[in-house]
């Protein structure tokens, strides 16, 4: 099914970068949003042009100026009411939406009489912790899965066009039904965004000295809890029973491990046992998190390399694997605090990461 014009409601982090991705492609984007600071500034950023609404109770879109699919990207608790105003005026021929809780929005949806015919609820599963049209990216959804929730109301037509987009932005299509979605992203997206909170919640009175001495592995765990609370409070509500199951197991881990450390600080060696085979269930779940690319995960070799903390360095470093044809998969900076230095950790293929010691040690680099 083609795209030739795509409409985009609520022009932030998710339908911007929707927007960038489908112009790169040379889909017509009209964008709208209730705030129009948000349109503009998508609208500069070169992600479309805005969208004229229809005015007055019996306005309808002219079939001519259609736009073949409406993706709704606003927070959950307001797709439903987007999506039956927007049927009500005929904007689209078919609508999508990238809320990150599916059965809730669908069965409002149904409530509200919405045509489930031409609708096919998705999620994107990537983001940002950021919000709003300036932390868009183009190339968010690449190689990144995009559930779609297809009802068995649904037309294929309709399913097609949110194939098409979702085959557009670069991303890896994985049909499944609402409420199995919404249970799975509570295991591997709504949980961990609040274990996360609880980790960072800990940082708000610690000490100077000690988050002077905060490395990569703090800002690893605890990145996405600087998003929006008020976005991740209506992500939990949506999917509050299936989260909060998680977070028990999740909660009584973290009590055993604490008892367990309770005991071995009084003494009881024997209390390293249980500690260890949580920290072994963990190795053993992080392994089975999929690589970028949605296939197991690629072990990648990581050379280290010493920048100086000077404008330009990491622009001279990637000039040397583009020179010598090392494709760089994944980077990653650490900052020595209170140096003016850093680590570049650069993560090559294996067999790429002898050739580009060698030719960073040629050119001067500090390879340790
Ligand atoms: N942030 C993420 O990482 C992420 C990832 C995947 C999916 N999502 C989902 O995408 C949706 C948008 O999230 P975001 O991160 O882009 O948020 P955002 O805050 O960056 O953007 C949301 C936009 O929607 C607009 N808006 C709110 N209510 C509206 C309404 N009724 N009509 C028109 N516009 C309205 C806001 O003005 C804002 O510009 C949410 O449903 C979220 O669950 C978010
Ligand atoms: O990477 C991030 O910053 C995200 O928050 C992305 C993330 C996720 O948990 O993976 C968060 C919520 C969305 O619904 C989809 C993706």
């Amino acid at each position: 099914m083609d795209l030739r014009t795509v409409l985009v409601v609520g022009t932030g982090l998710i339908g911007t970068s929707a927007a960038l991705a489908l112009r790169k492609r040379g889909v017509r984007v009209l964008l709208a949003d209730r705030d129009q600071g948000a349109v503009r500034l998508a609208r500069e950023l070169g992600a479309g042009e805005e969208w004229q609404p229809i005015k007055g109770e019996q306005a309808t879109v002219p079939a001519a100026e259609r736009a073949d699919l409406a993706i709704i990207a606003v927070p959950p608790a307001h797709v439903a009411t987007e999506l039956l105003e927007l049927q009500r005026i005929g904007a689209a021929r078919f609508y999508t939406d990238v809320a990150s809780v599916k059965a809730e929005p669908i069965h409002r949806a149904a409530q509200l009489g919405c045509d489930l015919a031409t609708y096919v609820a998705s999620h994107p599963l990537a983001g940002r912790e950021k919000s709003g049209p300036g932390a868009a990216r183009e190339d968010l959804f690449l190689g990144r899965p995009w559930a779609l929730c297809p009802t068995e109301e649904a037309d294929p037509e309709a399913k097609a066009a949110v194939l098409r987009l979702i085959e557009l932005c670069g991303a890896n299509a994985v049909e499944v039904g609402a409420i199995d979605h919404d249970r799975a992203v509570a295991v591997v997206s709504h949980a961990p965004h609040v274990a996360a909170s609880a980790v960072a919640a800990r940082l708000a009175d610690a000490t100077d000295v000690a988050l002077g001495l905060a490395g990569q592995g703090v800002r690893d765990v605890t990145r996405i809890a600087g998003s929006d609370p008020g976005l991740w409070l209506g992500i939990l509500s949506g999917n509050a029973s299936p989260v909060a199951e998680v977070l028990e197991a999740v909660a009584n881990d973290l009590a055993d491990a604490a008892s367990a450390l309770r005991a071995l600080a009084e003494g009881d060696g024997t209390a390293t046992n249980e500690i260890t085979q949580l920290l072994k269930r963990g190795v053993a779940g992080h392994d089975r998190i999929p690589g970028k690319h949605g296939g197991p995960a690629s072990s990648y070799a990581v050379v280290q390399v010493v920048i100086g903390d000077r404008p330009g360095q990491l622009a001279r470093l990637f000039q040397v694997c583009d020179e010598i044809g090392v494709n760089v998969e994944d980077v990653r900076l650490e900052h020595a605090p209170g140096l003016p230095l850093g680590i570049a950790e650069l993560s090559v293929e294996p067999d790429a990461a002898t050739t580009l010691t060698e030719a960073l040690h040629e050119r001067g680099w500090q390879v340790p």
